[in-house]
């Protein structure tokens, strides 16, 4: 049916039974049997059907069937008979089409036609049993390697019960264009299989194999491929095939469900799903973390504010808010409030995208915040104007500050295996745009950056690309608050001499600025352990506190012009300043 969601089981990790509850827990209609999935399985292909009916599954592919045309007479028969068996499985399974993909053997002949007669043959097989053959290009193909190539072959054996599959990591990996999909009828499509991936440049095969990704988790247009697919009149399910070494290992619950919200998005994009938009965010209102109240203080914050019921004080500096939660895990940023044009729209949103609201108890006078729980579990609150200020007892003092205006953006440190899971949410559930990833080597590895946002909003996610060994630090990766002001040197001055804990760079670093840059204040920045970077549009000053706690520290950032980075390029020399301040207080 259109509109209906289905998942490969190669997606999810686990057992098949697993993979199926899993599916039928994120409410996906069907699903698409992996064989090594049936292989692997105690339960007969009738008791599978029995768990899918029982769980409310349908059976809509069984996959794949490798290697079957264009070969020579011997190996034909013995192709046939694999099919026979294949087929006596599917009429046990209740699977009415299974997926041939297009042949990489040895055996195989870049012959058209006689592809066509054997497919054919096959679908004529297939169709004694009441089976149809979606028959999918791989992008590796040996001679079969787009959808153009794999229609044409389609159309010559010309048989009802052979038709295409479509699956947008083949087509969109080579750059093929999907807009001659419109021209294939609709009902000779009889499979359409969904993935999205990041831009690589490397081997097809290992791409698919190992980077496969759930639709806007990566740099695919699927909105337009898909937009093409219904065009043409496909009329069967939107199905997940993702090949993706973290999601195979990953719990596959809450994969089910970052599956399902990315097809959610997905028919939201094309029209296949009327979902209220995410309410514009416009700010950062408040960043919640657990750290000394004295730091704030040497960093020019002021204590404006005492929660009327819980254990939690409001510091402010210019527009910057932190609220300082006695009761949070020390060292850990564990809530962000951002300002919603609707509040209330942006918790219907989330909920629509399958992000609970999250149950919270308020005083009888106090502000009704909904807050949902980012992958990683920090807590996102939606706020409206400033009525949850109202929350807080004034503790009359002014707000002085030493020039920070407000929050730049927030730097989350997600596990590896939720970095793409987090750019979906934030993505989808927020209507927060990704920017491409970059990655840097730190002092203990590789780490994936990528910053999501719009002009008034900005979030960093940062993701070591390994989980880390013995030998790196004990701690995960710092987060933290990156705070805006207008003059770095002149803050990086007051804080000082207030007595803040910032973090010292060393003068190598310098060294190499002063050899690429020639810049009238380089001086004051070495001075002062103010960092620097430019791109085509600005510049970018920054400097960091040391650790304050086990895992979070501030940055305050100056950008200048049209400067829209984060700096990522000076991330690894303050994480060694990091590292090294931590050993010699450790000593
Ligand atoms: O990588 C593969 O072998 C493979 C198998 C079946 C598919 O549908 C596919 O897209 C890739
Ligand atoms: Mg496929």
């Amino acid at each position: 049916m259109p509109g209906d969601t289905a998942i490969a089981t190669v997606c999810l990790s686990g057992t098949l039974e697993d993979k199926l509850a899993a599916a039928a827990a994120a409410g996906f209609h069907g699903v698409e049997i992996f064989e090594n999935d049936l292989i692997a399985s105690r339960r007969t292909p009738s008791e599978i059907r029995r768990l899918c009916a029982d769980l409310g599954l349908t059976i809509d592919l069984y996959q794949p069937f490798r290697d079957f045309e264009a070969v020579p007479p011997d190996v034909l028969r013995a192709n046939l008979r694999r099919a026979r068996r294949k087929f006596d499985l599917m009429a046990e399974l209740g699977a009415d089409t299974v997926l041939v993909c297009s042949s990489v053997s040895p055996d195989a002949v870049d012959d058209d036609d006689l592809a066509a007669e054997q497919l054919h043959e096959l679908a004529s097989l297939a169709a004694s049993r009441g089976i149809r053959v979606a028959y999918e290009a791989l992008a590796w193909g040996r001679f079969v390697n787009t959808y153009e190539h794999a229609w044409r072959i389609v159309r010559r054996a010309g048989h009802p019960a052979l038709g295409v599959c479509l699956d947008s990591f083949h087509i969109l990996s080579r750059r093929s264009d999907p807009r001659a999909i419109r021209t294939i009828p609709g009902e000779k499509i009889f499979f359409l299989q969904l993935a999205d991936a990041p831009l690589l440049d490397m081997d097809v095969l290992h791409w698919s194999r190992h980077h496969r990704l759930f639709p806007g988790q990566g740099a695919f247009d699927l909105a337009t491929f898909t937009g093409h697919v219904l065009a043409a009149g496909y009329r069967g399910p939107l199905s997940l095939e993702v090949f993706n070494d973290v999601f195979r290992q990953a719990d596959p619950r809450p994969a089910a469900v970052d599956a399902m919200r990315s097809l959610v998005a997905l028919r939201e994009s094309v029209g296949a799903l009327a979902v209220p938009e995410a309410p514009r965010l416009d700010g950062h209102a408040f960043a919640e973390l657990a750290v000394p109240g004295t730091v704030l203080a040497e960093l020019g914050f002021t204590h404006v504010g005492t929660h009327r019921s819980k254990p939690v004080h409001l510091w402010q500096q210019g527009s910057a808010r932190l609220l300082v939660n006695a009761a949070a895990a020390e060292g850990t940023i564990s809530a962000l409030g951002l300002t919603s044009a609707n509040p209330a729209g942006s918790a219907r949103r989330a909920e629509d995208l399958l992000a609970p609201v999250l149950p919270r108890a308020h005083g009888p006078d106090e502000a009704d915040l909904s807050a949902v729980a980012a992958p990683d579990g920090t807590e996102i609150f939606f706020c409206g104007n400033e009525e949850w200020l109202r929350d807080f007892v004034p503790t009359g003092a002014v707000p002085a500050g030493m020039g920070i205006t407000g929050i730049d953006h927030v730097a989350l440190t997600q596990p590896f295996d939720h970095f793409d899971e987090a750019t979906l949410f934030y993505r989808s559930v927020l209507g927060l745009e990704p920017e491409p990833v970059s990655e840097f080597a730190a002092p203990f590895g590789l780490v994936r950056s990528r910053a999501v946002g719009n002009r008034d909003v900005r979030l960093t996610l940062d993701s070591a690309l390994v989980r880390r060994g013995e030998w790196a630090p004990g701690v995960p990766s710092p987060q933290h608050i990156a705070l805006a002001c207008d003059d770095a040197i002149a803050v990086a001055r007051a804080m000082r001499e207030a007595g803040a804990p910032l973090l010292s760079i060393p003068g190598n670093y310098y060294d190499d600025l002063d050899a690429r840059f020639d810049l009238p204040f380089s001086a004051a920045l070495r001075e002062n352990s103010v960092l620097y970077d430019r791109d085509s549009s600005g510049e970018f000053l920054h400097f960091c506190t040391e650790l304050v706690g086990s895992r979070v520290f501030f940055e305050v950032v100056q950008r200048i012009g049209g400067y829209g980075g984060y700096g990522v390029v000076n991330t690894p020399v303050y994480m060694t300043a990091h590292r090294e301040r931590r050993l010699s207080l450790a000593r």
